[in-house]
């Protein structure tokens, strides 16, 4: 026996079966410490492509690179040991076939040991969706507003604004969920329509600027941390890190300045 008992992940068949019960709570990280962080609280982390925007200066999640994802993945995994981590497919990584989706989706998994990886589109993207959980790589899907579409979109834009979409929505969530996808993260829509979805599909959905009666919810980190500057309207800050952060690098720099920076603890005497 070592002498800390190894914590075993939260596994597929577990989020899948919260359908309709206590809500999955769900989080971006990443990085190591960020995932440690969440790790305590939330069920699932999702290594976003978000990061490309909010780590690395992007103004899209178009030019985010298996490569960033392979090595957030790996640090977020390296810092959390309950959670099941779900690494998003990049933009350009799984459009093209079923057979490039399985072979960037591989690398992904076996690269970083994550538990799952997510990809974006509703209907088009059922075979291969049904292509890769069938060989053994985990699927949470992800419909409504998706970030990758932004250019073909014309930006951010809340989805089912007009009624007439929402068949179109439904049936991308279920056939998603008919392929195989373990869960399905529903993103900028119309409340009513996010629980239309979540009421049509088997899986649970995880919301984000959905609804509330979702399975569950996911947020990006330093958004309702409150780091990010402009942040979506489907956006909390749960906290106010950010002006507190400016707060610490101003008194540092003063404590520079004026020389009171390093003091006795500080120095090697
Ligand atoms: N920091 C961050 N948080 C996110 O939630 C996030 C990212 N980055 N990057 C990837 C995508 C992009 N996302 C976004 C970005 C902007 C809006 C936005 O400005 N939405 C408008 C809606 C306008 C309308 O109603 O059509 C808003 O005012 O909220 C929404 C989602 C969500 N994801
Ligand atoms: C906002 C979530 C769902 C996401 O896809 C991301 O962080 O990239
Ligand atoms: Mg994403």
């Amino acid at each position: 026996m070592s002498a800390q008992a190894p914590v075993k992940r939260i596994t597929v068949p577990q989020i899948a079966a919260r359908k309709g019960d206590v809500p999955i709570v769900a989080l971006t990280a990443y990085t190591a410490p960020m995932a440690a962080l969440v790790d305590a609280h939330a069920e699932v982390i999702l290594v976003g492509d978000s990061l490309g925007m909010v780590v690395h200066g992007l103004t899209s999640t178009i030019g985010v690179t298996l490569e960033m994802m392979i090595l957030h993945g790996q640090a977020v995994m390296r810092g959390s040991r309950q959670a099941m981590v779900v690494i998003d497919m990049p933009f350009g990584s799984y459009e093209e076939s079923p057979e490039q989706a399985f072979r960037n989706a591989a690398r992904v998994m076996t690269e970083t040991g994550c538990g799952a990886v997510k990809l974006e589109g509703g209907a088009r993207m059922a075979e291969t969706i049904r292509f890769l959980t069938s060989r053994g790589i985990p699927v949470m899907g992800h419909v409504g507003l998706t970030p990758q579409a932004t250019l073909t979109m014309g930006g951010f834009k809340t989805q089912g604004r007009d009624q007439d979409s929402w068949p179109a929505h439904i049936e991308d969530a279920r056939a998603v969920a008919e392929a195989g996808a373990f869960s399905v993260v529903v993103e900028g829509v119309m409340e009513a329509l996010a629980d239309r979805i979540t009421e049509a599909v088997a899986v649970p959905t995880i919301g984000i600027g959905a609804s509330a009666r979702c399975d569950g919810q996911i947020l990006v980190l330093d958004d309702m941390l409150g780091l990010s500057g402009r942040v979506p309207r489907f956006v909390k800050k749960f906290g106010d890190l950010g002006p507190r952060a400016d707060e610490a690098i101003a008194t540092y720099a003063a404590a520079v300045r004026d020389r009171s920076f390093p003091a006795a603890d500080q120095t090697y005497r």
